[in-house]
């Protein structure tokens, strides 16, 4: 089972290239959906992110993730923050994850991490073969991203904030054009993945 990480900025299209490899068989991992799916399942995070974000940020057994996001993308020190308490977490679920996968009975050819951040998990993303990353000019990213149902504001506070982390020099690096039709996109990653 070969690993490879698939990141890139927001609305670059790691997701389609991630439904595409899962379309020929791979096994997807999207680390917002798991990080979504930690925050109900963890009473011991809701617990950290209500000490330090507000009880507002708890809502219903689980984060509200809309309140959270208003405090943490306006702020690079709360979004530090809240990165150190959910990464440890995050990282070992995803690598769990992955170690079930690789010693199931038909583990997939591909196993594929998606998240926009991979690159700054030097632990994390050591071990995977590849790291793909997908992207695309700023101004077609954001209109990506209001078709998607993301308010400008949002998008643009999310897409100056990751601004601040720029990609390290790295030699697994496969980059990823997406500024053309889906189509072409598609045959970009079957030629990529050699599926
Ligand atoms: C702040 C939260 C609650 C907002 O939730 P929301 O449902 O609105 O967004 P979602 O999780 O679907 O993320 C959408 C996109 O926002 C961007 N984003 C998310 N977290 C971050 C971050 N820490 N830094 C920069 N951009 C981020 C990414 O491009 C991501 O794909 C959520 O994003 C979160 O918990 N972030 C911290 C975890 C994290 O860093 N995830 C990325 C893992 S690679
Ligand atoms: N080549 C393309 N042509 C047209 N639409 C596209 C293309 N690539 C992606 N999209 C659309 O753009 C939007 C953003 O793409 P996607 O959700 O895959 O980005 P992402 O990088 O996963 O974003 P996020 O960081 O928020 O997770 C989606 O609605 C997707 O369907």
């Amino acid at each position: 089972m070969k690993k490879i990480g698939i990141c890139g900025k927001i609305g670059s299209g790691k997701s389609a290239v991630g439904v595409l490899l899962a379309e020929k068989g791979a096994f997807v991992l999207d680390l917002d959906v798991e990080m979504h799916r930690l925050y109900t399942e963890s009473e011991e995070l809701r617990t950290k992110i209500s000490e330090r974000f507000g009880a507002v940020c708890v809502q219903n057994g689980t984060v509200d993730r809309a309140a959270l996001a208003s405090q943490v993308f306006k702020d690079p020190r709360s979004l530090k923050d809240l990165e150190k308490i959910v990464y440890p977490m995050l990282q070992k679920h995803a690598e769990n994850k992955l170690k079930r996968i690789e010693n199931s009975e038909n583990p997939p050819k591909i196993a594929a991490v998606e998240g926009a951040l991979l690159f700054k998990w030097p632990e994390f993303s050591k071990n995977l073969a590849e790291i793909w990353v997908v992207q695309a000019p700023d101004d077609i990213r954001l209109e990506r991203l209001q078709k998607r149902g993301l308010l400008k504001d949002d998008a643009l506070r999310r897409m100056q904030i990751q601004a601040l982390d720029p990609l390290p020099p790295n030699d697994h690096y496969e980059y990823i054009d997406n500024w053309g039709s889906l189509a072409e996109l598609q045959a970009l990653v079957l030629q990529k993945a050699q599926i």
